[in-house]
């Protein structure tokens, strides 16, 4: 490689996995204390733990590390009181405890362990201005009490029994099974969590006493018991969202029915008190889904996202109800963006709402009345996990981009302040790597066979140095979904990883992505080879004209979805050097009922459809190299799919095996990983192997493979 880079995170990979992540964060309900996730690797590199850390939300001082379990801690959330409730499993306890509900006082002093189920607690909802705390925890549909639960753990436990008896939809989730156990939601009962006072916090000048917290540590016995609030609840929480009013008298949650294979979802109204359930909102078209309850406790706020059919995208709109029940309103009805999440203003006039848009994921403010264009607040990056003061002058927000990882920030709410102006990083637990390029904004136009013009954008990542003297190859990365964008940080899908070696990495929006607009996700509806093939070409296209990238040294690269675009490349064009194509789809005629979410993919996917845009028919077409990575526990595009590809190329492709068994393509698979590749040594593996194979054929220089590979 002759490109000269300065010394980066991303040259070494062990330093790049070393590099802490940021992730949710939680505010007090004074707003003065704000606590971030942090993951960081652990010292024999093989697991990222996660704790938790609190941030100076004036940006004065250093962020302090809050928690520091063998096991770590996560989903940080605030009790009305101040106390800081996370879930983590106790350090010390047999692989299979699980995790648990502990308690940080606000007062200071240990943390210590609040509440626990025999089947684990999986989130915590504390009301905002109640002393009420509502838990979701797996929950075995034939036990009656706590004590049958245990007992019928154990005798599966015992036994070695791991069979499911079935009698509905959904089965597999993500990388594992369904049933028999299934989430519930429990109120926490018990003495009020007022604040702590011990002698030797007195002193902490901030509420805080300095400690370091060891769930390890027993801390007072103050363990609560539970009471069911949805005993008939089924599948219907499976995936579920849900919300506590902040006076904590009801919890509003997504509730699922399913008809056959297909699943709906609604919203139902819990009473914490009772238990009693009511439906607040159904709609025929729509699933309804992530509630939000304002702070007065009169509505509402949740996305719909309308039922596709073959010949119609999905659209995603923001409403609101009024939480005792009524009529639903769309709200900024002229938006033609996609909300991702919302959240309450606390005067309850309006929502923060963050939305893909143009390469961003913006926050936006919108107004219960009036307006029906929401206002953009920011400019650059994507926000996520989004909290507002109380006095509603200000929120943070996690914000990253391809230029930097999620790092917190604090956003002026203030009416007339430009939106370059909002925003302000603060000290959180992890700073901005320097980078080993620079990232460009690129707009290539398209003309589509019916004559309309489109924009694709795409970003490009550069590696130092390149120039028309010394142009750098080229890698096409696809990303996946297929809704989605490529506008935030990703640390599976790293392009400085390869520009630290001297790629240049496009990454496109092609047809399907959304912060465009409903026509752009439109045009790839049902027609996947099509426009979203021929945008992501076109892209392609474009850059190769630009000096300092050399169009005879490209690759083609995607994942899941933009693996299914890359294997359609593959048998559609011989442009490329390489193909690398990660759990991906090859055969959609098989696809469709084999994933974890059949009903979803059955909207769009008619038998015709499957067949016209399935890559696996055009297998002998492929004359390009091709490395298969799978794993094994991917249930969102099931083994079979890399099972599939990986015998069809070795027997029909355009380069099949030779006699011998020798063979250009490869198959990196993964038996113990999901869609993703997660733990530190297998995504390690994951780039050794993908920059060899892309070394071999892009470059024509051969490498060593990695040694733990055998
Ligand atoms: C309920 S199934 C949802 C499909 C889902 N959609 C999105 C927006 O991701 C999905 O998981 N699609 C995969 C085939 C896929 O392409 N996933 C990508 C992007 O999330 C991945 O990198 O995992």
């Amino acid at each position: 490689m002759t490109h000269t880079t300065s010394q980066t995170r991303f040259d070494d990979l062990d330093d790049y996995l070393a590099l802490p992540r940021t992730g949710a964060l939680a505010l007090s309900p004074d707003g003065r204390r704000l606590v971030a996730a942090q993951s960081a690797l652990n010292a024999d590199a093989t697991r990222w733990s996660t704790s938790l850390w609190e941030v100076d939300p004036d940006g004065e001082a250093p962020a302090r590390r809050l928690t520091r379990g063998a096991k770590g801690e996560g989903g940080p959330a605030f009790t009305a009181a101040g106390d800081l409730l996370f879930v983590a499993t106790r350090a010390g306890e047999d692989d299979d405890a699980k995790p648990c509900v502990w308690r940080l006082p606000a007062g200071g002093g240990e943390a210590h362990a609040l509440v626990r189920r025999p089947g684990g607690i999986s989130g915590v909802l504390p009301a905002r201005a109640a002393d009420t705390v509502v838990v979701v925890a797996d929950t075995l549909p034939g036990a009656t009490d706590e004590a049958s639960e245990r007992r019928l753990r154990k005798a599966r436990s015992k036994n070695k029994v791991s069979a499911i008896l079935h009698t509905g939809y959904p089965v597999r989730y993500w990388d594992h099974d369904l049933g028999p156990d299934a989430p519930r939601l429990f109120a926490v009962e018990g003495a009020p969590l007022a604040p702590e006072k011990t002698d030797e916090n007195d002193d902490a000048e901030d509420g805080t006493a300095d400690v370091e917290v060891t769930p390890a540590d027993q801390g007072p016995d103050d363990e609560r018991g539970t009471r069911d609030l949805t005993p008939d609840a089924g599948k219907a929480l499976l995936g579920s969202s849900s919300a506590i009013s902040d006076d904590g008298a009801f919890v509003v949650a997504t509730w699922h029915t399913s008809a056959g294979s297909a699943i709906r979802s609604h919203l139902v109204r819990i009473d914490v008190a009772t238990g009693e359930r009511s439906v607040l909102v159904t709609e025929e078209d729509a699933d309804l889904e992530d509630p939000v309850v304002s702070p007065d406790g009169a509505s509402v706020a949740y996305v719909a996202s309308s039922i596709s059919s073959p010949e119609e995208a999905p659209r995603r709109t923001a409403w609101i109800v009024p939480a005792a029940g009524g009529a639903a309103r769309r709200l900024a009805e002229a938006w033609d963006r996609w909300p991702a999440s919302l959240t309450w203003l606390p005067d309850s006039s309006g929502l923060l709402v963050t939305a893909d848009e143009q390469g961003h994921s913006p926050i936006f403010r919108v107004a219960l009345e009036g307006a029906d264009q929401p206002e953009r607040l920011t400019t650059d990056g994507a926000y996520g996990s989004v909290v507002v003061a109380p006095d509603g002058t200000h929120a943070f927000a996690t914000r990253s981009s391809y230029a930097y990882p999620a790092e917190v920030v604090r956003i002026d709410l203030g009416d007339g302040v430009a939106p370059d102006e909002r925003v302000r990083a603060l000290r959180g637990p992890a700073e901005r790597p320097a980078l080993p390029g620079r990232l460009e904004d690129v707009a290539t136009t398209v003309t589509d066979a019916d004559g309309s013009t489109h924009t694709v954008r795409s970003y490009l990542a550069l590696p130092e140095g390149a120039s028309e003297e010394n142009p750098a190859p080229l890698l096409l990365w696809i990303h996946g979904g297929p809704l989605g964008s490529w506008n935030a940080w990703s640390w599976r899908w790293n392009p400085w990883i390869m520009v630290a070696r001297g790629y240049a990495v496009l990454l496109p929006d092609p047809a399907l992505s959304t912060g465009y607009g409903q026509e752009f996700v439109q045009r790839g509806w049902g027609a996947w080879g099509d426009a979203p093939y021929t945008d992501l070409m076109a892209a392609t296209d474009a850059v190769e004209q630009r000096p300092e990238i050399d169009e005879t040294r490209t690759a083609a690269m995607g994942g899941s979805f933009g693996g299914y675009m890359a294997n359609w490349v593959a048998g559609h064009t011989d442009r490329f050097d390489a193909v690398v194509t990660h759990a991906s789809l090859w055969a959609l005629d098989q696809f469709g009922p084999t994933t974890d979410a059949a009903y979803y993919w059955a909207r769009e996917m008619t038998p015709e459809m499957g067949l016209e845009n399935s890559p696996h028919r055009f297998v002998g077409d492929i004359r390009t190299p091709m490395l298969v990575i799978h794993g094994d526990k991917d249930y969102r595009v099931p083994i079979g799919e890399g099972l599939r590809l990986w015998t069809e190329l070795l027997s029909s492709s355009g380069l099949p095996a030779a006699e011998d068994g020798s063979t250009v393509h490869r198959f990196l698979y993964f038996p113990d990983e999901n869609h993703w590749i997660l733990t530190p040594q297998h995504a390690k593996v994951w780039y050794e192997v993908v920059e060899t194979f892309l070394a071999e054929h892009v470059l024509g220089e051969a490498r060593d493979l990695p040694e733990v590979l055998g």
